[in-house]
């Protein structure tokens, strides 16, 4: 357990709104209430009860960061605003310590008919700053905002992304130790949100708590350390990022493919083909028990093994920088199937996705598949990734709707294998991955 300071702890967090159906329910419910209650008889209902969310508990130390993912409608922004204390909790209680900064939807935190200026002022009040220590600041919002001299205009006259440049420049200037971040970035440009990402990384860096909700599970998976899963309400998965990211990804598939007609059942007496070598039988049972963490089959086609090799054909854990390997894969096909698709990721310790592509992006569609047919992919590459633990995801799926990316997965091996980049006789890396390059200087002043 962490000796940081407590900045935000929740226990038993629920929230229960109230839903009519007809708007005179409303009044209906505070009218004849009253009037019961003054004849000392029972209130009637006009309403149902509806749980936006129920028995979340959690805690955020100094230095730490939690992202908080679920589909559309599962209680992400309720928890978000009841942890900021802008919502009140119908059940459990919060309790927080430091200077939060939140960055919650839209049109939270300012007043439109003010000015950003006048806002920058409002904002930094409410946050417990002084007039002067604002001044102090002003200057670094303005700069970081770079909305020109919008900042003398009423919030009410500026577009979404004016909006949020300035909302994100005060919630990062005002030394919080708590930044709570929801979704808001997704309405940036880009080049907006990549400043945004790495001036969060910076205050991680330098000690703040961030609490993080996005629909990118893959900026969740970068900046977070842990995560929370909620599934309408109700907290699924709280622990280290990858984890509960693998648990929602594969609560998705689950929940797609029982959207769609219940495929034919595999027969898994299926003989293995001719290509399949027997030897490797120890090999395939290895396999399994390896992919087995969080795998999701639906038996039309599976995965047999899926290695790592060098060149020769030998199995590698380690690879060094540069090095070009062969990543195999070997699948049977239990039914016959006229187009599948086949995909891997390549993902860091913490799960983020550094490397995919699929046979789709290759153009290397696999076709005309008998029942029973069992086929070797190989895919061929030269690993320039920083040196570190990797694992590699691997997808098998049959297309429905490439123009939508809309597949039915097959099999889904979230841990195929795990593999180490070593640093070869190459320099250093300082990013993530490398790419080669070609390089060409020209000398344009100054010539001898
Ligand atoms: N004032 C309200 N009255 C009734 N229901 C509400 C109210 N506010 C939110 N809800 C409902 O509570 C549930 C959770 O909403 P919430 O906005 O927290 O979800 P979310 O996970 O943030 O969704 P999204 O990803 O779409 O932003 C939703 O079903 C929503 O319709």
């Amino acid at each position: 357990m962490s000796s940081e300071p407590m900045m935000i702890r929740a226990e038993g967090l629920g929230k229960c709104y109230r839903v009519y159906e007809r708007p005179e329910d409303r009044l209906k419910q505070s009218v004849v209430a009253r009037w019961r209650g003054l004849r000392g008889q029972p209130p009637p209902q006009y309403y149902r009860e509806f749980w936006a969310l129920r028995e979340v508990s959690l805690e955020l130390r100094r230095g730490e960061t939690l992202g908080i993912i679920g589909r559309n409608g599962s209680g992400k922004s309720t928890l978000l605003q009841m942890l900021c204390g802008t919502l009140a909790p119908t059940t459990g209680r919060v309790e927080t310590g430091g200077r939060i900064a939140a960055l919650l939807e839209l049109g939270a935190g300012f007043n439109p008919e003010f000015t950003g200026r006048e806002n920058v002022y409002l904002n930094g009040s409410v946050l417990g700053l002084t007039q002067a220590e604002v001044d102090a600041r002003f200057e670094r919002i303005a700069a970081f905002a770079d909305i020109g001299t919008f900042i003398d205009q009423p919030v009410k006259t500026y577009s979404s992304g004016m909006y949020v440049r300035l909302a994100f420049a005060v919630a990062v200037n005002v030394d919080a130790d708590v930044l709570v971040v929801d979704e808001a970035l997704a309405v940036g440009d880009m080049y907006f949100q990549a400043k945004c990402m790495a001036h969060i990384q910076r205050l991680i860096d330098d000690g703040v708590s961030l609490l993080f909700v996005s629909h990118d599970v893959g900026a969740v998976k970068s900046v977070c350390q842990r995560a929370l899963y909620l599934d309408r309400g109700q907290p699924v998965a709280l622990g280290e990022t990858a984890g509960v990211v693998e648990a929602y990804y594969s609560a998705r598939v689950q929940a797609e493919r029982a959207a769609r007609p219940t495929p034919e059942a595999a027969s898994p007496e299926l003989p293995a083909q001719d290509l399949f070598d027997p030897a490797d039988l120890e090999a395939q049972a290895e396999f399994a028990r390896r992919a087995d963490f969080q795998r999701i089959r639906n038996g039309q086609a599976e995965f047999l093994d899926v290695r790592l090799t060098d060149l020769d054909g030998q199995p590698l854990e380690c690879v060094e920088f540069g090095q070009t390997v062969v990543l195999r894969m070997l699948f049977r096909a239990n039914q016959a199937i006229a187009l599948a698709g086949m995909a891997y990721h390549v993902r860091d310790r913490t799960g983020y996705d550094i490397i995919y592509s699929d046979t789709e992006i290759e153009s290397r569609p696999i076709t005309d598949l008998r029942a029973g047919q069992v086929v070797q992919t190989d895919w061929r590459f030269t690993v320039r990734l920083r040196e570190g633990d990797y694992s590699i995801a691997a997808m098998l799926s049959i297309p429905e709707n490439l123009e939508i990316a809309q597949v039915d997965v097959c099999d889904f091996v979230p841990i195929a294998l795990a593999f180490k980049v070593v640093r070869g006789e190459t320099l250093p890396l300082h990013a993530a991955c490398h790419w080669q390059n070609e390089v060409a200087h020209r000398t344009l002043e100054g010539e001898a």
